[in-house]
């Protein structure tokens, strides 16, 4: 089976601060993957080094074939591999029409861009119903379906999100879900953060847990763990 992604003894952080030690990770085609963790131990991180942002201090990363680990963010968008961050990066000012048609400009994007409005418009009629409306106006899952819709218009070969449902209400966070899914089902690979396993579980095929900016656990279908185990997992033993 194709690798289209491979992490390999990956150390990164800010200056003298590393916050990734050691990392192995990898998604085979056709897989989507999930990464979930105490908050602060480094998923951001991560996905900021795979993306290029953050120059990592050792270790390798292999996108579709090809060492990524000290190519640029711009050339990392342009082989298709989209990181949708976490929070709001929006312009505030921009339309949700504008926002979408800037995110075009990567070269990959380009002459796509109606097609893939429209597809993005049919995947969020939310933000079709709002193609005027300023980026700052939004409520905070409408800018969640933004910034997805961003990076789908890059028309990604891996995409990846950091926390899509941070914040939102159970009933967004369930519409937000089902719009992920269906990317997924459109045949989009994923790597996925967030802090709840079982919407990861449901979503992608595996996942890692990260602490302290390791890998300490996988866990696949076969061996997902109850809500009990879960709760282990972040908390240690659980008391009843
Ligand atoms: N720009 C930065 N400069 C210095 N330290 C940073 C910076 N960004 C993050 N850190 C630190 O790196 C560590 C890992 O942060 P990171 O955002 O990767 O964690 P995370 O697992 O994604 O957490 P969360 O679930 O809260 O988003 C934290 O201790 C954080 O304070």
């Amino acid at each position: 089976m194709e690798r289209l992604l491979e992490v390999t003894d990956l150390s990164a952080g800010y200056g003298a601060v590393t916050v990734l030690r050691g990392v192995d990770i990898h998604l085979d085609a056709g897989e989507s993957i999930g990464l979930f963790g105490p908050n602060g131990h480094g998923k951001t991180t991560l996905l900021k080094t795979i993306s290029g942002l953050i120059r990592p201090t050792a270790g390798a990363i292999r996108f579709s074939g090809n060492d990524i680990t000290k190519a640029r963010p711009s050339n990392i968008v342009n082989a298709g591999l989209i990181h949708s961050p976490q929070g709001n990066t929006l312009f505030g000012d921009m339309q949700v029409h504008e926002t979408l048609e800037l995110a075009s400009i990567a070269k990959r994007a380009k002459g796509g861009s109606r097609k893939n409005l429209k597809s993005v418009f049919e995947l969020f009629p939310r933000l079709e119903e709002r193609r005027t409306q300023k980026a700052r106006t939004l409520s905070g899952g409408e800018r969640q379906m933004l910034s997805i819709g961003c990076a789908l218009m890059c028309v990604p070969k891996l995409l990846m999100l950091d926390e899509p449902t941070l914040g939102l209400s159970p009933r967004l966070k369930k519409e937000l879900a089902a719009a992920v899914g269906d990317i997924a089902k459109s045949g989009v690979p994923l790597v996925v953060v967030e802090q709840d396993v079982e919407f990861l579980m449901a979503l992608t095929d595996r996942l890692y847990m990260i602490e302290h900016g390791e890998v300490v656990r996988e866990i696949d279908k076969a061996n997902a763990p109850d809500h009990e185990e879960v709760m282990k997992l972040y908390f240690g033993e659980v008391s009843h």
